[in-house]
């Protein structure tokens, strides 16, 4: 109702109207996209799942494949809270990526960072569009029957496929998406073919999404990880649908992986203003 209805008349109408503006940018890392508010002044309710679902819907919202929420923390330089599209949370490979790109376009960052993921702290290097994020450091590999399971600050179940172009990653990427072994929580599904010694195509089924994203950093880190296993300082580059990546880690001799590196573009894609 505007103001105007209760006899408040047109100065307030604007007021309120203004008071329910936010605006909101759109950001994308590889093709994974992401709106993204400034939300310093934390106006926005976290606990409004609908709002995340809505402003995520490719149809009745700005559409994207998460939403995040640049915030301050006493400790960081900032805290980034990531929504997937069906309003979960967990950690975004690509969104920090670009929600470190974010915050240097707000300059509350210069060229060195650390902030706060829900996976805990991480740091990374904006330089030129491209971001370094450092990973969290992953406990190993787990054998799933002939495939995979790394988490990387998310769980990634990682396959080794062939002519992955033609790879049906929808219907399979679904299956074990919703495997009783990741009951009840579920995973993401990735599936990788080699290209040359140390580069890989990798495409992703997400969970939270519930369909195939352009790109997935966490995934890509975890599929670079079970490609690179035998080596104890390893780089690899990734294709994906939305573009090109690279992975850079430690391996232990634990079998557990230190200085884990996601490498790639974040860019801003558009800047508008939505009602919340
Ligand atoms: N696209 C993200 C991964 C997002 C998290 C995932 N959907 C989950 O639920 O774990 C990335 O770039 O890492």
């Amino acid at each position: 109702m505007f103001a105007s209805e209760l006899g408040l008349g047109w100065v307030f109408d604007q007021a309120f109207y203004r008071i329910m503006q936010t605006t909101f940018y759109k950001y994308q890392g590889t093709g994974n996209d992401f709106v993204m508010i400034d939300d310093r002044s934390e106006s926005f309710d976290v606990q409004d799942l609908a709002l995340v679902t809505k402003l995520c819907d490719r149809k009745f919202g700005v559409g994207a494949d998460g939403l995040i929420l640049i915030r301050n923390h006493p400790d960081f330089d900032f805290e980034m809270i990531y929504f997937n599209a069906d309003g979960s949370q967990s950690m975004c490979g690509n969104g920090a990526r670009c929600a470190v790109a974010f915050s240097g376009f707000l300059g509350i960052i210069q060229v060195k960072t650390s902030f706060l993921a829900v996976d805990g702290p991480h740091e990374a290097i904006l330089k030129d569009g491209i971001v370094e994020l450092l990973m969290i450091n992953v406990p190993g590999i787990e054998a799933k029957g002939d495939d995979c399971f790394v988490n990387t600050g998310t769980q990634h179940h990682v396959r080794l496929v062939e002519d992955i172009q033609n790879y049906p990653v929808f219907s399979e990427g679904k299956k074990m998406r919703y495997h009783e072994m990741y009951a009840p929580g579920g995973t993401n599904v990735n599936f990788m073919e080699p290209i040359s010694e140390d580069e890989i195509f990798v495409r992703t089924y997400e969970r939270g999404v519930e369909d195939e994203t352009l790109s997935c950093g966490t995934g890509v880190t975890a599929a670079a990880i079970v490609f690179a296993q035998d080596k104890t300082d390893a780089e690899v580059k990734i294709k994906t649908l939305g573009g090109n990546l690279s992975v850079r880690f430690h391996k232990n001799e634990d079998g557990s992986m230190d200085n884990v590196w996601l490498i790639g573009p974040a860019t801003q894609v558009f800047k508008g203003e939505i009602e919340i």
